[in-house]
């Protein structure tokens, strides 16, 4: 029962935070686009933030920005994107466009001397992230900020999740999410080549990012990339559902399964949990029963996080460890299991001198990077959680190995120089 409240508590409280006051030097966010996904990813976690003001919003369409400056309280309406970036009021740049369109905008802002929130993934293929990150880096300084909007990574859950994990000893792991059949229309941005559409893009670029985070390495080589295209008639660039595996430098194998119309039995829409579960090699264990020369003691270790993309709603971490005891010939003499669950809603349980870790049961993982975003323009000392140029460059690598791997081609790249 408690849990039960406790979850419909943190629902009411994530839909409806506690407005701060802005405070006179409170950055100015500026949104590329009337999106959909604005108010989850930055609107609302902007509104505990006392040193953010979501301050103008341009879109190609002049009545729906008007609309939606109503709806979330928007002061300043622009009639074109550039028009919003060349705003000499607006410090922040936000880019949830379509995949195809991050790098043009992206770089226009950096050219205008505006920090930038870059919605996942970057852009959409490894040549445009070496152009936009190497660009970056080699601004003079003070350089702006810029960021791959990989959320997941700052909420504590992720942060707890990884102390679990060994990555010398990985022997597997899994990742995957998906949508639901059905709720993305035939015309969504996910779904047209153009736009750096699929589901390796899409979904599947957080499970890229997660293997990586996971096995801290880049693969060495991709295994397997199997897409499943559209039905007859759509565009068969566009991967609807892409599995694929890696080998990493330990030899463990990554792989993922990313979906844009998951559906179960008879069609209907199918919903999973974003989960990913690593398995370790079994490892000796040296203790009162090894210390036995006779015996040998050995451990499996698994660890599961279920729902790393809205942590804060409910998430768990499940870690598994499965022993086994053996006599000098490999026989099994025992075999037991210890199993634990964890969750992380705040930073409590994981301090770390150096560190400063903020935040409350009602942040989520877009107020937590939002939190990192604004420490790091302010030159504030953080979590220490981010991600770096050379992350996003990498990033694009697998997925574009992946794509190759599949028979399919890598996304578009822009024509904007
Ligand atoms: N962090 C997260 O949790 C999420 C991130 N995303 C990412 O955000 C980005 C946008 O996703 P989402 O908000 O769902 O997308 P939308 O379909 O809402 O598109 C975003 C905006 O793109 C603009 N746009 C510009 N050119 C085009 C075009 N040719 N066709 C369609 N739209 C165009 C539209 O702006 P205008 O208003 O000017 O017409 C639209 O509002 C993607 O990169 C996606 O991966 C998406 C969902 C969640
Ligand atoms: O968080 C997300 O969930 C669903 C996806 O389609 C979306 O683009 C992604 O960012």
């Amino acid at each position: 029962m408690a849990s039960v409240i406790g979850f419909v508590q943190r629902i009411w409280d994530i839909s409806r935070p506690i407005e701060t006051p802005k405070s006179a030097d409170a950055v100015r966010i500026g949104l590329l686009g009337a999106s959909t996904t604005a108010p989850l990813s930055l609107i609302t976690p902007a509104k505990s933030h006392p040193g953010v003001v979501i301050a103008a919003v341009a879109a190609r369409d002049f009545k729906k920005a008007e609309a939606f400056a109503q709806k979330h309280n928007i002061a300043k309406i622009h009639r074109s994107y550039q028009n919003l970036i060349d705003d000499p009021s607006i410090d922040v740049i936000y880019n949830p466009l379509p995949n195809g369109l991050h790098f043009e905008w992206a770089m226009q802002a950096l050219r205008a001397g505006k920090h930038v929130l870059l919605e996942k993934p970057s852009v959409s293929n490894a040549a445009e992230a070496d152009t936009l990150f190497s660009f970056h880096a080699e601004l003079r300084s003070p350089r702006p900020v810029l960021l791959e909007a990989f959320h997941y990574r700052f909420h504590p859950s992720w942060s707890g999740f990884l102390s679990f994990i060994t990555a010398s000893t990985i022997e597997s792991a899994r990742s995957w999410m998906s949508v639901p059949a059905g709720v993305l229309s035939s015309n969504d941005i996910r779904f047209q080549y153009d736009l750096a559409g699929g589901a390796l893009m899409d979904p599947g670029t957080y499970l890229v990012s997660i293997l990586r985070q996971v096995f801290g390495a880049e693969p060495e080589e991709c295994l397997s990339a199997v897409a499943t295209p559209m039905p007859q008639g759509r565009d068969q660039k566009i991967d609807q559902v892409m599995k694929a595996s890696w080998r990493f430098p330990n030899g463990g194998i990554g792989s993922i399964e990313a979906n844009l119309a998951r559906s179960t039995w008879l069609g209907m829409p199918g919903l999973d949990l974003p989960s990913v579960v690593v398995k370790h090699k079994e490892v000796p264990v040296t203790d009162e029963v090894g210390s036995d020369k006779s015996q040998s003691h050995g451990m499996i270790h698994t660890v599961a996080l279920y729902n790393w993309a809205l942590p804060a709603i409910w998430h768990r971490i499940d870690i598994v460890d499965e022993h086994v005891t053996r006599d000098d010939e490999g026989k099994v003499l025992k075999r037991w299991t210890l199993k634990k669950t964890k969750k992380y809603y705040t930073w409590d349980e994981l301090q770390e001198e150096g560190k400063t870790r903020v935040g409350s049961k009602s942040w989520t993982t877009y107020r937590h990077q939002l939190e990192q975003f604004i420490n790091r323009i302010k030159g504030q000392r953080g979590s220490g959680v981010w991600v770096d140029e050379d992350d996003s460059i990498k990033q694009m690598e697998m997925i574009d190995g992946a794509y190759k791997k599949a028979g399919l081609p890598i996304r578009p790249t822009s024509t904007y120089g």
